[in-house]
């Protein structure tokens, strides 16, 4: 018999999370049945979109939303092998069993060298938005100047170094002159502290004084209404998060986007990455070749234990992670 620690959301989220809105509950799991797995997590993710998914389609007492990198205990599926690593969407469990539907196996091709939690990360969902968000989103194009906020976390490390790879001079923003630092080491053109600056207007007219081609959109709020004012004619936003707003108990209210969308002829959508899953692997597949190679780098912030996992989901909310934040078990 194992036993399986699971985090539950004990209160909904009322502005910041606290450590108080979440439960550790244990749970017996029983034997495993024909055509099932028990799997054990040994790295879980933890992502700003587990805030508004949370709001949205969670009720208290739910297992807390999630995916991680799970190794197969013990398998009753022909399909999977005991041993074998795969990503599964199973919320924040120590341990499940799984009809195998939904998992996806590592990579063969996968090196032994690499971090199996970059299968979360710049090699996984994160990596994936970054790529279809540029390329199909943006349709970024060699020569232009691509802007993108939360640029040392999970997605806009790896915008910033795909947009150089196309040919793209690259502006990044983040929260501290070592995040700031960070986007320099990687291959950033232009990076500044949004913090810091004393007019964001000014740091995004010296950064570029002929404005932004594309703009990668992780944040929302006041930055994207001062940013759309920098676009040039014809540019293209996308509008990949909100994180300054997923907090909010009040909306925000404007400034709009109608006039300068208007009078600079601005494309602005919306999207989200699970609507390329039918181009995972095509996607999965350039990020591994172009990490290999080196030419995207990457960061995680690993927090150790399961039991941390709500300090490691505030913690990110904060800021406090540089790259990909991770926990592992
Ligand atoms: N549309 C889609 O399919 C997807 C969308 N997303 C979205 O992309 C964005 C980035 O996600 P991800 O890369 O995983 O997360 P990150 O790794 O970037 O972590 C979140 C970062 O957001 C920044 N942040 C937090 N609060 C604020 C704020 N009030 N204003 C500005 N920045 C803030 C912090 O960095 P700093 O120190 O720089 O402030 C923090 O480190 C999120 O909005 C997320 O919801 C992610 C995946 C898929
Ligand atoms: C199986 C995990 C699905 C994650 C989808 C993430 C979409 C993110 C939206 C905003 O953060």
């Amino acid at each position: 018999m194992v036993t399986a620690k699971v985090w539950v959301l004990k209160k909904h989220f009322q502005g910041f999370p606290k450590p108080s809105d979440f439960d550790l509950k244990k749970i017996e799991l029983p034997s495993l049945q024909d055509g099932e797995l028990l799997l054990e997590s040994v790295f879980l993710s933890v992502d700003p979109y587990m805030r508004p998914y949370s709001q949205r389609d969670m009720k208290e007492g739910d297992v807390m939303i999630g995916t991680q990198v799970a190794r197969i205990v013990e398998s009753k599926n022909p399909a999977f092998a005991a041993g074998a690593f795969v990503v599964a969407n199973s919320g924040w469990r120590s341990h499940f069993i799984s009809d195998g539907k939904g998992l996806h196996l590592l990579p063969s091709s996968w090196p032994e060298s690499l971090p199996k939690s970059l299968a979360l990360g710049t090699v996984g969902m994160p990596g994936l938005t970054a790529y279809f968000g540029l390329f199909e989103v943006c349709k970024m194009k060699p020569g232009e100047t691509v802007l993108v906020n939360a640029a040392a976390g999970a997605v806009g490390s790896v915008v910033g170094q795909l947009a150089k790879i196309g040919g793209c001079k690259v502006v990044g923003c983040a929260g501290s002159d070592d995040k700031v630092a960070y986007l320099k080491k990687i291959g950033f053109d232009e990076a500044f502290n949004y913090k810091t600056v004393t007019s964001l207007d000014e740091a995004l007219s010296k950064a570029s004084p002929d404005g932004y081609d594309c703009f990668f959109d992780n944040v929302g709020g006041e930055f994207s209404s001062i940013a759309i004012n920098h676009m040039k004619k014809h540019g293209r936003i996308a509008v990949c998060g909100a994180i300054s707003q997923y907090n909010d108990s009040v909306p925000q209210k404007g400034p709009y986007v109608q006039i300068p969308m208007i009078f600079k002829e601005l494309r602005m959508e919306g999207f989200i990455v699970t609507s390329w899953n039918n181009r995972r692997e095509e996607g999965q597949k350039a990020l591994l070749k172009w990490v290999l190679e080196g030419k995207v780098k990457f960061h995680e912030q690993v927090t150790e234990g399961f039991e941390n996992m709500p300090a490691a989901f505030i913690g990110m909310l904060r800021g406090e992670n540089l790259g990909k934040a991770i926990v592992k078990v």
